[in-house]
């Protein structure tokens, strides 16, 4: 939780504990920037308690370690917590329309039902079959050139998001989605939290031109601005158009336009405009987080032989091997969602989640209160938390039991609006690659490298996708996705 408002009383009560801040840089000096998750989990075991309070710069955060007190703040008292603090740097890297930025107001609301309205569960049942078919499609990218794997992930993410949001088929989502591609890895690269921070606390940073010394990213954020304009835009036109000449196919963009009657560009200018903010946001939402999640599991599943041993099993058993599961076989396939739990508890892609800002100020306990992977990793509520042990989600009859993460996407009114969009992905990919490859080490598996940053992933690392069944020209392959009809 950040920007907190000051109480003026003096009755005040005292603010969580935490590391003691110093005159105007306060704990930056001891923040591990390349994974600031650590340090708060090393500050919240120092400072045992559910709340710690740090000051990172100008910038006040409550980190909140147990779900209980996430769930009693961000959802009861969801109100004034859904705020978001300002990013500083959102505006100079053209990204500040985000749903992700918006403050808790009118047009954060507007976003939202337009989320709800195309991505609620029931909405997000209709992107199943083209989910599907572009798992499939993925497990031919990985046979015919399996040392690339997290791009054909990075694919897969890609088509899923760019289908659902504009209506594309795999090779327009990839072109239309090459803009918001860039601005994401741009903003990625340097837009980071620490830049955000310096620009927070010296305004002026923001007014300098790109030539000044040490201003170099501003010429980057210029670039992010374009394409970023350029994708949400050039996106929402391209669906527009297929409206107009009755090619369109179902999808947030396209529904809403006919739901509307957009037909014209200046019949509600809010109205589209909020369309083209809020389905330009989900590319950046989606893609990275889809795909880390898959690297992860790709990591686990090569640590772990016997859980991969077990899942085949299953598979095996409930769908056989004349063709590939689909969404009517997850209901018997309880260890491989045992599986996809495990792998998103055991390195949670957003260990910090994203910070809520309050709009009021507010008392919990005997706490004035002007997230994370201490969630996941619980010693109570997971023993030997740091093992990656699927079954701790099955039931002693071998069902699932009620543990379905629901921190992981986050909370309250704030909550991910993409969370059953990404369910589904994340189940149809990895029990498609299950069902087809072993994943195993290989040289160089040994030496894996993790992103630097908010997020918490394994870099790209080598390892073996051996086919289950002799498949040196993908004939087999070919023939289960034949033999698997995706109706769409
Ligand atoms: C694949 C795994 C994903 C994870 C782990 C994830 C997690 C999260 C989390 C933790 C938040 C912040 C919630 C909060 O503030 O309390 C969030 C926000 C968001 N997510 Fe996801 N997400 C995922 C995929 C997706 C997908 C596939 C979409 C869209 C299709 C999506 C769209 C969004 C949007 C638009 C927001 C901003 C919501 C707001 O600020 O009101 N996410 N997500």
């Amino acid at each position: 939780i950040r920007k907190l408002k000051r109480h003026s009383g003096s009755s005040r009560p005292p603010l969580p504990p935490g590391p003691k801040p110093i005159p105007f840089l306060g704990n930056v000096l001891e923040l591990n920037t390349d994974a600031p998750y650590r340090t708060y989990a090393e500050w919240s075991r120092i400072y045992a308690g559910d709340m710690l309070y740090t000051r990172i710069l100008n910038q006040e955060i409550i980190v909140l370690n147990s779900q209980e007190v996430a769930v009693e703040l961000l959802e009861k008292r969801s109100g004034k917590y859904s705020d978001r603090p300002l990013l500083a740097i959102a505006d100079l890297f053209g990204c500040e329309w985000a749903s992700v930025f918006a403050n808790y107001g009118p047009r954060f609301r507007q976003h939202r039902s337009l989320y709800h309205q195309f991505f609620r569960a029931s909405a997000a049942l209709s992107y199943r079959p083209r989910q599907l078919q572009t798992a499939y499609e993925m497990l031919t990218h990985i046979l015919d050139d399996p040392t690339h794997y997290a791009e054909h992930f990075d694919t897969f993410a890609t088509s899923v998001v760019m289908s659902a949001t504009y209506g594309c088929d795999i090779n327009e989502g990839e072109t239309l989605g090459r803009s918001l591609k860039r601005a994401a890895d741009i903003f990625c690269r340097f837009g980071t939290p620490e830049l955000a921070a310096l620009c927070a606390a010296f305004p002026f940073l923001k007014k300098l031109p790109a030539w000044f010394p040490f201003m170099g990213w501003k010429s980057e954020a210029a670039e992010c601005r374009k394409l970023a304009n350029v994708g949400r835009d050039g996106s929402y036109l391209w669906a527009w158009k297929q409206v107009d000449k009755g090619t369109a196919r179902p999808s947030m963009v396209v529904n809403a336009i006919i739901r509307y009657r957009l037909d014209d560009d200046s019949k509600d200018p809010q109205l589209v405009q909020a369309i083209k903010d809020s389905a330009a946001t989900l590319y950046a939402a989606s893609v990275e987080t889809t795909s880390s999640i898959l690297v992860v599991f790709v990591y686990l599943m090569m640590l772990h032989p016997e859980v991969q041993v077990r899942a085949q099993a299953e598979i095996d058993h409930v769908v056989g091997t004349q063709r590939l599961p689909d969404f009517g076989d997850r209901p018997a396939l309880s260890y491989v969602d045992a599986v996809l739990r495990e792998t998103l508890r055991c390195h949670p892609v957003l260990p910090l989640g994203v910070p809520h800002a309050t709009s009021e100020d507010d008392i919990y306990g005997s706490y004035h209160i002007p997230k994370g992977k201490a969630i996941a990793h619980n010693e109570v509520k997971y023993p030997n938390p740091t093992a990656f042990l699927p079954e701790r989600f099955l039931q002693s009859d071998g069902t699932l039991n009620d543990d379905n993460l629901p921190w992981i996407f986050g909370f309250g009114r704030r909550i991910c609006p993409g969370r059953h969009l990404a369910d589904a992905s994340l189940w149809c990919a990895m029990v498609s690659i299950l069902a087809v490859f072993t994943i195993e080490k290989t040289e160089g598996s040994e030496e894996v490298k993790w992103a630097k940053g908010l997020t918490c992933h394994p870099l790209p690392f080598p390892c073996k996708f051996v086919p289950r069944c002799e498949d040196k020209n993908g004939q087999r392959i070919a023939s289960l996705i034949y033999a698997t009809r995706v109706e769409s």
